[in-house]
């Protein structure tokens, strides 16, 4: 080849590079440019969507407007997966809405509904089974519980029977929902009924016959259905608090007997949760009757509560006691010294331990877990709710739906076993609109969780420590779902043991 011949076929394959480098720039603003207008065209259908939907005039009174109703949709990132043309409008004031004055009145305390209020209320006063989905602290027990009761009032005559069924997993948040309860049947002259394990039997039995809500843990309900001292046939009203953690393989069985015990035909079936992961929703779906699902945030992604800020700390397992003290004084001292902190372990066991050590340290300590007895529980949750004690350790039986007054830090002394259970944990702080801090300790132990987490701390636009990071951001999917918060040894290889609520 010819020096010039040379020349040319370089300048030949530079005008080539050119012209592809052109082609790449003109084909990704294309792709832009298609984008931008799919993300136009989506907000439109977004909008759209909001103004076709049709207000029910016999649940709510008065219509907001169509741009309070479209900022109200874009602000709280609401999404109904529902078709468009049953779209029923959210109400944004509670004058808006078609209910019952005396549960008005017990509604006067608060401000206005809270978005899950706001969106689900239509869709159960006029009937319909929700899958409500929102942030821990979001307000979801009024959201399930003032359309119940409204419900029991708007009948002709006193109720009769059992009507209203709420499940929840543990002992603890059933006695809270109760008390969120009795504030709108005392109001309405209805009996109100919390059944779980650990007391005596005799004085529930008593009250089941009278009661027309009732708030149980499966374990107890199960044992007093089939002593025959409660009926739940006419149950026309079913909730399943925390259903993410009620439909989990282990409870599955005990689940499925409750329901079959109610009426099956003309039954409305709510799940309220903070989390929805894939793997419950075919199951759920088993109990459902063409179902609204009503989601607040983001929430088809494992997310957390953004008020909350997210301290991540890598650390080898067995400096963990030795920090802990550290993080004690950091978020109790001075200005903070009365400050409440919640601090989670994973294992019974661990949590005597952890007690033990912090008595001998000078903390006085409230705990709660597997081992005390219920009594022992109920006075340690009532200390720290109250401010008697300021700092409460628990395992996973506190993790879920626990509404406690001004938890300022939880600290995970252990990580939980599902991420989903750590979302939980760190929505005992930062509720009903106020902050707070979540200060996690992660070992190499749990380092299958660590994409998981990664994931949770982006999705509320937290730092992803570089230790974490390291090791992997893979996420590994869940294998079965009974190795929640209840659960003791993790071993994948055996078959799920069955798990029972008391
Ligand atoms: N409309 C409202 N306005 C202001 N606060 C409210 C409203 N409704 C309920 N709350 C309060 O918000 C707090 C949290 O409510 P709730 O315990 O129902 O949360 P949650 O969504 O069930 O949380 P979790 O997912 O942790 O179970 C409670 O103290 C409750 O009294």
């Amino acid at each position: 080849m010819t020096k010039e011949e040379i020349k040319e076929k370089k300048r030949k394959s530079q005008d080539d590079l050119k012209t592809e480098r052109k082609k790449h720039k003109k084909d990704k603003k294309d792709k832009k440019d298609k984008k931008d207008k799919k993300d136009k065209k989506d907000k439109k259908d977004k909008k759209d969507k909001h103004k076709n939907s049709s207000v029910d005039s016999d649940v709510v009174t008065e219509k907001p407007s169509e741009t309070d109703i479209s900022a109200f949709y874009e602000e709280n990132e609401v999404s109904v997966d529902y078709p468009v043309e049953k779209h029923i409008q959210p109400v944004l004031k509670f004058d808006e809405l078609s209910l019952d004055s005396r549960i008005k009145s017990a509604l006067s305390v608060f401000s206005k509904p809270t978005p899950i209020q706001s969106v689900s209320w239509p869709y159960l006063l006029s009937g319909k089974d929700v899958i409500g989905v929102a942030e821990t602290g979001s307000g979801k027990t009024f959201a399930f519980g003032v359309p119940a009761i409204n419900k029991l009032v708007s009948q002709s005559g006193k109720p009769k029977g059992v009507q209203v069924l709420v499940i929840s997993p543990t002992r603890e948040l059933a006695s809270q929902i109760y008390d969120n309860l009795v504030l709108l049947t005392e109001k309405a002259n209805l009996d109100c009924c919390c059944v779980y394990g650990g007391v005596p039997k005799h004085e529930q039995r008593e009250k089941l016959k009278k009661t027309q809500v009732v708030v149980a843990t499966p374990g107890r309900l199960l044992d007093l259905m089939q002593e025959g001292s409660v009926d739940l046939s006419n149950v026309s009203y079913l909730v399943l608090d925390e259903a993410d953690r009620m439909l989990e393989k282990g409870f599955e069985e005990d689940i499925k007997n409750i329901i079959k015990a109610t009426n099956t035909k003309g039954r409305q079936t709510l799940m309220f949760t903070a989390t929805w992961p894939k793997e419950v929703r075919e199951l759920a779906s088993s109990f459902m009757s063409d179902p609204v699902k009503v989601s607040i945030g983001n929430r088809d992604e494992l997310s957390a509560n953004k008020r909350i800020t997210q301290i991540v700390e890598v650390i080898d397992q067995f400096q963990k006691e030795k920090k802990l003290l550290e993080l004690l004084k950091k978020y109790q001292s001075g200005a903070k010294k009365d400050d409440k902190v919640l601090i989670f372990a994973l294992y019974k066991k661990e949590a005597a331990r952890v007690e033990r050590n912090l008595n001998y340290n000078g903390y006085k300590v409230a705990a709660i877990h597997g081992d005390l007895s219920q009594q022992q529980r109920t006075q340690a949750l009532n200390e720290f709710k109250s401010g008697a004690s300021n700092l409460l350790l628990a395992t996973d039986v506190a993790a879920r739906g626990l509404d406690i007054p001004n938890v300022k830090t939880v600290i995970n002394l252990t990580f939980p076993l599902t991420v989903e259970d750590y979302v939980h944990r760190i929505g005992r702080t930062g509720r009903a609109g106020q902050t707070g801090t979540a200060h996690t300790l992660f070992t190499e132990q749990e380092k299958h969780l660590a994409g998981a987490l990664v994931n949770v701390l982006n999705g509320a636009n937290q730092p992803v420590p570089e230790e974490l990071k390291k090791f992997g951001t893979h996420t590994k999917k869940k294998e079965h779902s009974a190795y929640g918060a209840f659960y003791k040894d993790v071993d994948m290889n055996k078959k799920p043991k069955k798990i029972t609520f008391d």
